[in-house]
């Protein structure tokens, strides 16, 4: 039997709810990106991302074989076609979590992992591309930012590492969400972002003046409303969450409604419960595995 090694590398995104944005395009993918705020959670996408002469190229998400723009731009952008990633999540894709934008900073920091020592990116680099890959396929403006800093963000300026700002708020509630499908974020961000951009902006001034998590939630819902993306569904269980006397809004870009505490469960909904998430981007595992042609990512040996 010959004996090959294959480097295999394990990666945690949080997800990521916005609640309210704008929209600021140049012809540049490094300096477009949004303005805004959200949240990221404890749910979020774990990715295995394997390299080596056994290791068959390939992306799945739970199990099946999935197409990502963000993902396939990101992977041309590194040059890095020769890796194996399997992805898991409890969250729903396209519903508003950025499963698009995990996915993407996973693979780019999983694939610098399982890189050749002499090949590696540091951080920005590798956020930069992923944050332009998302850009490029249309399906996020501040999402990869956002999770590679984790915690409850605002994106202050837009864009990637080095040109974009970001601050946060200072708080770490536990955060209750109800998902009844997905929004097309192409669509939306595709289409005419003015009276977005406009409620996005208001919303942050005064995030800013007040940045705290009660006021976060007031102007995530006051945004669905001014920024007329609401969908139905939104409207209706955000109508049942006030007349319980609490605060919901709608996930961007996604036809999910989230609050904080118990304000869902309240309100006589059954809602996923999970935290904010304290950190970003994160490598878990890190290593070597000898393999006689077959993939058995629990051997794996850990390296310094
Ligand atoms: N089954 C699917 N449902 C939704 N999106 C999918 C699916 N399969 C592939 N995709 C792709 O995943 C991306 C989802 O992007 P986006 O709507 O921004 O999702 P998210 O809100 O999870 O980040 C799009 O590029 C879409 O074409
Ligand atoms: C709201 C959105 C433009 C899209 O988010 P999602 O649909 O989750 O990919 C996000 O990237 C942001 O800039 O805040």
């Amino acid at each position: 039997m010959t004996t090959t090694a294959t480097r295999e590398a394990e990666v945690f995104v949080p997800g990521h709810i916005t609640g309210f944005f704008s929209a600021h395009h140049t012809d540049d993918p490094a300096t477009t990106g949004s303005r805004g705020a959200g949240l990221t959670i404890t749910t979020g996408v774990k990715l295995e991302v394997c390299r080596g002469p056994t290791v068959s190229p390939g992306i799945t998400l739970n199990g099946k074989s999935i197409s990502i723009d963000a993902v396939d731009n990101v992977i041309d952008r590194l040059d890095i076609d020769d890796i194996n990633v399997n992805a898991q999540t409890a969250l729903p894709l396209g519903a508003g979590f950025g499963v698009s934008g995990a996915m993407t900073l996973g693979v780019a920091f999983g694939s610098n992992a399982v890189a050749d020592k002499t090949n590696t990116r540091a951080e920005s680099a590798l956020i930069t591309a992923a944050h332009c890959a998302e850009v490029r396929a249309g399906t996020g403006l501040g999402d990869v930012v956002a999770q590679a800093r984790g915690g409850f963000p605002i994106r202050v300026e837009p864009g990637a590492p080095h040109v974009g700002q970001l601050d946060g708020i200072t708080a770490t509630p536990r955060v209750e969400y109800c998902s009844f499908g997905t929004v097309s974020t192409e669509s939306v961000l595709n289409a005419d972002t003015n009276t977005l951009t406009t409620a996005g902006e208001q919303a942050l001034e005064t995030l800013q003046s007040t940045p705290t998590a009660a006021q976060f939630m007031t102007l995530a819902h006051q945004f669905g409303v001014e920024a007329e993306l609401m969908t139905p569904k939104a409207q209706e269980v955000i109508a049942d969450v006030q007349t319980a006397g609490g605060t919901a809004a709608m996930a961007m870009l996604g036809n999910t409604v989230f609050a904080l505490g118990n304000d869902l469960s309240a309100a006589g909904y059954d809602p996923v419960v999970c935290q904010t998430h304290s950190g970003g981007v994160s490598i878990q595992q890190q290593g070597n595995y000898q393999t006689g042609g077959q993939h058995n990512p629990r051997t794996i040996e850990h390296s310094s």
